[in-house]
Order: structure tokens, then C-alpha cells, then sequence
């Protein structure tokens, strides 16, 4: 089995250089937030990092594609931004002068950065390989002070192989568990930071996120549920984003006695794929909405490496070998393979009854 070292450290050294970056953001007041079509934000910690690691990646890999979130449109006609977000890029760099070859030095201009933003433009799709960004995911929770994740995964053939997650508020202590705090509040972030990675066949890690060369890692794994009662279960803070209705019904026929742990982003694979939750509910609010690649991808290998299972609401594995969106599936349900079956069940009934 491929074992894509040359990728995951590529991948690894491009989200710690990136949140470098999204973290000077994190600490400033004027986050440069403007309004997506969808009414959405996003920042200028999201379009640097989304440069950052496009560069980064076309540099080692010329030939792959990238399906990232963001576009640079915004920014060719908004003049003030566009140079906030060059001084922001210009200025990140590891401290580690051999990791920072690895990813082929810094963006050369301006020009030049706003083209590996929009070199992020693929369909995607079941042919090749293409790299599946989320330079910022959980933009909402990155402007509130909660937690957010920087997402980059490698797709080969619509097949996930590489997924890395760094989470810079969340502890590095893979043991600690999480409370009803571990989504809110995050304001004091010195400190913290976990990166997350997985490769296919070669099992999830965590080591500490860093600003220079990689930290020492060490294996991840789900922790057993033996009573489902007792477990802890993540949702999203957006209740515009997955159902807290529905979720809070599944918990309750599941047994479920903890109030839900709340928290923004990726973070929630990474949280329950080192045991410190057991399992993630995201469960529709529109029949139509379709989930983004970028925002499951790496947390989806990420999980099931570490000995989880991850499915929609019908029980189907997510297909990312779509296009950028997850069109073939409706939700997701992550939990450990021994009571994912369960879980799943209540998920069904639940939606069953609302017919
Ligand atoms: N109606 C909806 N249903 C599900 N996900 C949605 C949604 N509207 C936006 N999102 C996605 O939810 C992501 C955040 O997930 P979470 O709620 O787990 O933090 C957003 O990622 P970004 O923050 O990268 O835009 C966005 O892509
Ligand atoms: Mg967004
Ligand atoms: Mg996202
Ligand atoms: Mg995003």
C-alpha cells in the first residue's frame, strides 16, 4: 500500500505554515471579513492560507489539481484587501529554514498569489489526483473565538489517500476530554494546537501544531464505548448548519445522558478520532443542501483510520469522487465501528418519524 510520505509531509508543513497566518488573524480585531454570495464569510486569514498551501502544493506537484473553497474575484477588484493579504502571506514562513524548501519558498508576487488562490478551481471529480482545500474551516467559529481547522487532503481517483487537520485551538493533550467549553471561548490560544494526519492503510496521528519543522507524532485511536450512555457526542455550533433538533432526539433514544459538546469545524473528527469524543451527528437542516468536499475529507480518513466509521444518514460511505460537493450523500455520522450500527438506527428512526 502507497504510503505517500513525500505527500503527507508536504501536506503536514503547508497547514502549520498556513496557520501560522490564520493565527496572527485570530489574535487582530479586523479580520478584513466581507460577505460570499451565500451570504457566508470569509476572511482574510482564509485567502492567505488558501495561497499559502495552493503554492505549496503546485510547487512539489505541479500536475495535481486542487478543489479549494475560496476564489480571488474578490480580491482583483477590492485593492486594500488584496494588499492586507499580501502582507499577511508575504510575511509567514516556518521557522525552520529546511521545512520551509519543502514547501518551495514563498509566493513570488502578488499577481502570483492571487493565481494560486484561484488555482483552487477544479470540478474535481473519480479521475487523477486532486488535493481537497479548506483553508479556513469554521470561519463563523474562527471570527466568534471558537475553535476552526485548516483542511487539506489528497484524493487519488475519488479514493481519499492523505487527510491533515490542523486545529490551533484545540489542546495538544490527545487525552484531555472534551467539556461543554471545549467548543467556546478559545480567546487565549497560546499554547494550543494539534495537528492531525492520516494516510490509507497507515493508520491517524496527532503531534503539536509548531511554527518550524514537524513535531514528534503519535497514534491516534477511537476510544471503545462500552455504554453508550455514558459517550460524548459533537455537533455543530451553527444550528444552521446540521439539525440540533434531530441530533438532540437520536442522543436521547441512543441513551445519551451528556449534553452535546458544541464545537465549529473539523475539529470534530479530529476531537472524536483521538478519543477525547465518541461520536460526530450532522444532520441536515434543507433537503437540498449539498456538503462540501473540503469540509469532510480529511476528517473523514482521519476518523476511519483511527478506527472509526463514517457514513451519511443512509449509511453510505461519503463519495468524494463527485465533484466539489458530497452530491450522492445527505449528512454525516461518524462514530466507532462497534456502535456505529446503533447510532446509525436511532439516525434512521428519527428521520423516519418526520416523514
Ligand atoms: N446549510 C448548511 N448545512 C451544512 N453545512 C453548511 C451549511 N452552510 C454552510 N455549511 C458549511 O459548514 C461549514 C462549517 O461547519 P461547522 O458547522 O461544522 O463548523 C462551513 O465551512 P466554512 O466555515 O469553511 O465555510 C460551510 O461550508
Ligand atoms: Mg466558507
Ligand atoms: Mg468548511
Ligand atoms: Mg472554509
Amino acid at each position: 500500500m502507497a504510503s505517500y510520505s513525500k505527500e503527507l509531509e508536504v501536506a503536514q508543513l503547508a497547514v502549520q505554515r498556513a496557520a501560522i497566518l490564520t493565527k496572527k488573524v485570530f489574535h487582530e480585531k479586523a479580520k478584513g471579513t466581507i460577505s460570499k454570495d451565500d451570504a457566508s464569510p470569509v476572511t482574510i486569514g482564509d485567502f492567505g492560507a488558501q495561497a499559502l498551501i495552493i503554492h505549496a502544493v503546485k510547487k512539489n506537484f505541479p500536475e495535481d489539481q486542487v478543489v479549494g473553497e475560496e476564489e480571488a474575484s474578490s480580491l482583483r477588484d477590492n485593492q486594500k484587501l488584496r494588499d492586507q493579504i499580501w502582507a499577511l502571506v508575504n510575511g509567514t514562513k516556518l521557522s525552520d529554514s529546511e521545512a520551509e524548501k519543502v514547501l518551495g519558498g514563498p509566493i513570488e508576487s502578488m499577481d502570483a498569489m492571487l493565481d494560486a488562490i484561484d488555482a483552487g478551481n477544479s470540478a474535481g471529480g473519480n479521475k487523477g489526483r486532486i488535493w481537497a482545500l479548506d483553508p479556513i474551516d469554521g470561519t463563523k467559529g474562527f471570527l466568534r473565538g471558537g475553535q476552526y481547522a485548516v483542511c487539506l487532503a489528497l484524493m487519488v481517483d475519488g479514493d481519499v489517500k492523505v487527510g491533515v487537520l490542523g486545529c490551533p485551538n484545540l489542546p495538544v493533550d490527545d487525552s484531555a476530554p472534551l467539556t461543554a467549553e471545549s467548543g467556546i471561548d478559545q480567546t487565549d490560544a497560546e499554547g494550543k494546537g494539534v495537528l492531525f494526519s492520516a494516510v490509507s492503510g497507515h493508520g491517524a496521528t496527532s503531534r503539536p501544531l509548531g511554527i518550524a519543522g514537524l513535531g514528534k507524532s503519535q497514534p491516534i485511536q477511537m476510544k471503545e464505548v462500552k455504554d453508550l450512555g455514558q459517550a460524548t457526542f459533537c455537533e455543530s455550533v451553527e444550528a444552521g448548519h446540521s439539525s440540533h433538533g434531530d441530533q438532540f432526539e437520536i442522543a436521547n433514544k441512543l441513551g445519551v445522558t451528556k449534553p452535546s459538546v458544541r464545537m465549529d469545524s473539523q475539529a470534530k473528527y479530529g476531537s472524536i478520532a483521538r478519543g477525547a469524543g465518541d461520536i460526530y451527528l450532522r444532520l441536515p437542516v434543507r433537503a437540498d443542501y449539498q456538503e462540501k468536499i473540503w469540509d469532510h475529507a480529511a476528517g473523514d480518513l482521519i476518523v476511519r483510520e483511527a478506527g472509526g466509521e463514517v457514513t451519511d444518514t443512509l449509511g453510505r460511505r461519503l463519495d468524494f469522487s463527485k465533484g466539489r460537493t458530497l452530491a450522492e450523500n445527505k449528512g454525516v455520522v461518524a462514530a466507532p465501528v462497534a456502535v456505529h450500527g446503533q447510532v446509525l438506527s436511532a439516525v434512521k428512526e428519527v428521520l423516519a418519524a418526520k416523514k
